[in-house]
């Protein structure tokens, strides 16, 4: 492949990233995650085991969205009546995001959990793991209506 086919194909990956960007909610969020964990990775130092789990997490979720959109927009070119196939096809490309979300949320616990643990207790000074889980539960709940209001302009 010359280098100039190579350059396009980067210019047309490149375009579908902005589309999916532009277009999905969904993918903002990855985006938005990605940057608060990739900072949160950074302060907490992670070793280099633990960045690849997380990087190869990150990038499966934000994969499968792309696939996820690709998926949908060749439906929509199809068909725009309705049609239990249509319903399926899109249905099953987003369980496919929803697994690796999934995992990536599990892989992000086992990495941070401990860590996080470890930084926020003595800081709150927090006895018990039960009082740690509810005020990170709470945590999480305040992150995610900030992503909501930042992410749909307080809509
Ligand atoms: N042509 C269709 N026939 C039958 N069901 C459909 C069809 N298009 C969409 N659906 C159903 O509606 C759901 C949402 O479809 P839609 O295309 O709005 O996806 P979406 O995830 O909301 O995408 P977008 O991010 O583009 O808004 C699908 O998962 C599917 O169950």
């Amino acid at each position: 492949m010359s280098a100039k086919k190579v350059a396009k194909s980067f210019k047309y990956a490149i375009e579908g990233i902005l589309f999916a960007v532009k277009t999905q909610r969904n993918m903002r969020i990855h985006l938005l995650v990605t940057i608060i964990v990739v900072l949160l990775g950074t302060y907490l130092s992670l070793s280099t085991t633990e960045w690849a789990v997380i990087l190869f997490s990150i990038a499966l979720v934000i994969s499968m969205e792309l696939l996820n959109t690709a998926i949908e927009k060749t439906i929509d070119l199809v068909t725009s009546e309705y049609h239990e196939f249509a319903k399926i096809a899109k249905n099953v490309a987003a369980a496919a995001v929803l697994i690796s979300a999934f995992n990536a949320i599990v892989v992000g616990l086992l990495v941070f959990y401990d860590k996080l643990n470890k930084l926020v207790k003595p800081l709150m000074g927090i006895e018990s793991t039960i009082e740690a889980i509810i005020l990170g539960l709470l945590g999480v709940g305040v992150i995610l209506l900030i992503l909501k209001l930042v992410i749909n302009g307080g809509e």
